[in-house]
């Protein structure tokens, strides 16, 4: 099972993330977020990362040359989209030389799988909370009888106290987190980022072999 930890902006917890085996760092460029980083910000993290652990920049509601421009200057090799892009965004962030992942939330998602299977197949799928970035979890309900793709991620409201729970429930192939590990809003704690990682790989080795 593939983890990332989301919204990192210091070297410190950058560090302490990859040393504690994250498989992912997401570097969040969306405008008003509290976690927020310029392009130089990120390059500068992303230069800590070593090769084998993804960098994913986060967006939403941008345009595809603003977020190409700031995913290249940034040095993120994923691109994570959280808005209402459009499949035709995803084809210029996919033509630029990313990968992509497409963040909805759950509830939307199961209300229209088809739809995401052909417009948008080609990408990774993060199932969130209608919010994203806000801590908290969506309804596991709402995914009713709906299968999400083989490889989709688990987000939203995740922490290490539920995180086994949820992948033994949900069978994601991944999991991402946020404000689970902050000790206050848009600020990481890097001892929760190792219980979180310590806890998201205690459940992927107690689970079967899912990958992303
Ligand atoms: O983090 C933000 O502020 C943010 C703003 C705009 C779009 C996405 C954002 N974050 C995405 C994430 O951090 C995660 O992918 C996901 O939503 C989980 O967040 P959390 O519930 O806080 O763990």
């Amino acid at each position: 099972m593939w983890i990332k930890i989301c919204g990192l902006s210091t070297p410190e917890t950058v560090d302490v993330a990859v040393e504690a085996g994250t498989d992912a760092v997401g570097f969040v460029f969306a405008p008003g977020s509290p976690r927020a980083v310029t392009a130089e910000t990120a390059a500068a993290l992303v230069a800590r990362v070593p090769a084998g652990v993804e960098t994913v920049g986060v967006f939403r509601n941008q345009s595809a040359d603003e977020v190409v421009r700031l995913a290249r200057d940034g040095g993120v090799g994923v691109v994570q989209l959280h808005g209402d892009e459009t499949p035709e965004v995803f084809d210029e962030v996919r033509a630029a030389g990313f990968s992509v992942i497409r963040a909805l939330g759950a509830a939307r998602w199961s209300s229209e799988p088809q739809d995401h299977a052909s417009a948008f197949g080609e990408t990774r799928l993060l199932l969130d909370a209608p919010d994203p970035g806000a801590g908290s979890t969506f309804d596991e309900a709402v995914l009713g009888g709906s299968t999400p793709p083989a490889g989709w991620i688990l987000a939203g409201g995740l922490t290490p106290a539920n995180v086994a729970r949820l992948v033994a429930t949900l069978e994601p192939a991944g999991v991402d987190v946020s404000s689970g590990v902050e000790s206050s809003r848009g600020v990481k704690s890097p001892a929760l980022i190792r219980e979180f990682i310590r806890a998201a790989r205690a459940a992927r080795d107690a689970g079967a072999d899912r990958s992303v």
